[in-house]
């Protein structure tokens, strides 16, 4: 599109920020000014309806984590930001070119019906309906990623399909870590499902950094604004107290801890103008070495 410049056309978009990012999009939230609050009615901004004005082309990527009501949403705030009438049968504003990418055996919606499943309210009917329109498919075979990794290919493959063999467990059994403490990870990223283990990991890498060089770490409490427990948020402050508690992600009562030591690896989110650190060996996003004086 970049060669005939018709980049300016296409809008990228994906349900996440982490997957809009990968995609140098953003998400229909952003791009459509969908509040998160999606029941709530709100109208398309200025900022809106110019993005969209001379959009001929989009491009929604892991698809897999679209539910039916979102694409249903989807649908009519085009309508709005192309300034179509919302009874207008046309799809998505009448844009000409809309595709949908992304592999089912992946993430399924944060919350919401999946495409393929059955529509459990009027919103996820609708959204039935604009899916059941999409009728050219074109489905890749071949895996690209891992092409030069043969065995960890066909692994993969079974693991899939849901066919892994006893010898693959084994291999996959090898591979598991039993200590943090081994040197050879150090500088490896690890990779865990759970927010509280990656706090224990960011934690036990951040007094191992810090004894290594003899550096004190700086432990800074953090206001939670978001919990949705209805215990008081503003108990006083005791860093003892609080590093002896276990990180339960969103369902603390009270504050989540960041501790700091000068030069420690990290990874920095920029999110919509803020940021966070996320400590350690941290999967996603860039990696940083945290400045600051001694
Ligand atoms: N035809 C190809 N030839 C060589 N390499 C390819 C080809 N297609 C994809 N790749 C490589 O395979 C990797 C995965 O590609 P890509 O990110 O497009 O896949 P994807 O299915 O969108 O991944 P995901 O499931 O994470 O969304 C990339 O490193 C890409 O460069």
């Amino acid at each position: 599109m970049d060669l005939i410049h018709r980049k300016n056309e296409i809008i990228l978009i994906a349900p996440i920020g982490a997957a809009a990012d990968v995609i140098g999009g953003s998400t229909y939230h952003t791009s459509l000014g969908i509040s998160l609050n999606r029941y709530r009615r709100t109208g398309v901004g200025l900022r809106v309806r110019r993005l969209w004005s001379r959009k001929t082309i989009m491009i929604i990527d892991e698809v897999s984590m679209v539910d039916l009501s979102a694409l249903s949403i989807i649908n009519t705030h085009c309508k709005i930001a192309r300034s179509l009438d919302r009874s207008s049968l046309d799809l998505f504003g009448g844009l000409p070119i809309v595709i949908l990418m992304g592999d089912f055996y992946q993430f399924p919606p944060v919350q919401g019906q999946a495409l393929w499943k059955l529509p459990r309210n009027e919103t996820d009917q609708d959204g039935k309906l604009i899916w059941s329109q999409f009728k050219q498919v074109i489905i890749l075979h071949e895996q690209m990623r891992q092409a030069e990794d043969l065995p960890y290919r066909n692994l993969l493959t079974r693991m899939r399909a849901g066919t892994l063999t006893n010898d693959d467990m084994l291999t996959l059994n090898l591979k598991a870590i039993s200590s943090l403490t081994n040197p050879h990870l150090q500088t490896t990223t690890a990779v865990v499902k759970l927010k509280t283990l990656r706090h224990v990991i960011s934690r036990f890498q951040t007094e191992r950094f810090a004894q290594a060089k003899h550096q004190r770490i700086i432990i800074f409490p953090a206001v939670h604004t978001r919990t949705r427990s209805s215990s008081p948020t503003d108990l006083t402050l005791h860093a003892d107290d609080l590093l002896g508690l276990p990180e339960q992600g969103a369902k603390i009562p009270f504050p989540g801890l960041i501790l700091y030591t000068l030069s420690m690896p990290t990874m920095v989110f920029w999110w919509k103008g803020c940021f966070s650190n996320q400590g350690l060996l941290f999967a996603d996003g860039r990696g940083e070495f945290a400045p600051g004086s001694s």
